[in-house]
């Protein structure tokens, strides 16, 4: 479980999140939205201790990030805006098992989560493939095998359809869907609502720094509308 208690931050003077609490549950999918600048990525960087609260605190799994960023970086796996930025290495099975190696384990053992975290992206036996000859929709999975392979309880997302064409998003989203089935929770920015609210058990909506809207979809997508957050036909 991820859990906000009362957390408040800004950059220099400008208060960005103000007294945010909330929690997000394994297994969970949960859709955060917000118009432009109201604090979704500022939020999802205190999931695994990015940024920490000026006050309040965040927990993962029961323990403050703060007391152990170990332990929320190995639960809470990041998928950025720019899947680009967050690649280290060239080709895609190091790439994924950079996280793993980092946590000291054994070979077998990450080749194993390698293995499993691409089965589970549709992207088996592209080890050797080199990250910049992949398409974007491609790139987008192996951001999130990457993730995989660090086994998280949770996967946080932001804005990861950026830049995809139609199938590689629907690709994405089901990926998604079968994680959060099988019990990993899914926290996921995006301002391309469509399809992800029918997925999603829960629709949280911020507004200058503030949950404005926290419920299951059918109840929060009148209230998006309130907002003048872009509401999709469903
Ligand atoms: N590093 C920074 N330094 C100063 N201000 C920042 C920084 N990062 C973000 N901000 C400001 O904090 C506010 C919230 O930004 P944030 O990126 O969290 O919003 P967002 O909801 O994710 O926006 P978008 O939908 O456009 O991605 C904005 O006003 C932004 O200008």
């Amino acid at each position: 479980m991820i859990e906000f208690r009362s957390v408040s931050y800004a950059f220099e003077d400008v208060t960005v999140l103000e007294d945010v609490s909330l929690t997000i549950d394994d297994g969970e999918f949960v859709l955060l939205a917000g118009a432009n600048g109201c604090g979704k990525t500022t939020l999802l960087r205190h999931c695994n201790g990015l940024l920490e609260p000026d006050s309040g605190e965040v927990l993962v799994n029961g323990t403050a990030v703060a007391d152990d960023l170990i332990a929320a970086r190995s639960s809470v796996g990041m998928v950025f805006q720019h899947p680009r930025d967050q690649f280290v290495s060239a080709t895609v099975g190091a790439d994924v098992a950079f996280g793993p190696e980092n946590l000291g384990l054994p070979r077998e053992e990450i080749d194993r989560r390698v293995t499993a975290a691409l089965e589970a992206v549709n992207m088996t036996g592209r080890e050797d493939d080199r990250i910049d000859t992949l398409s974007g929709g491609e790139q987008s999975r192996i951001a999130i095998a990457g993730a995989l392979a660090m086994e998280p309880t949770h996967l946080v997302l932001d804005e990861p359809f950026t830049g995809l064409d139609d199938p590689a998003r629907q690709s994405v989203l089901d990926r998604l869907e079968s994680l959060s089935a099988d019990g990993t929770g899914v926290l996921l920015a995006t301002h391309d609502l469509r399809d992800v609210c029918a997925l999603a058990d829960r629709v949280i909506a911020m507004q200058a720094g503030r949950i404005a809207v926290d419920g299951p979809p059918a109840t929060a997508l009148e209230e998006l509308e309130g907002l003048e957050i872009r509401v999709p036909d469903l």
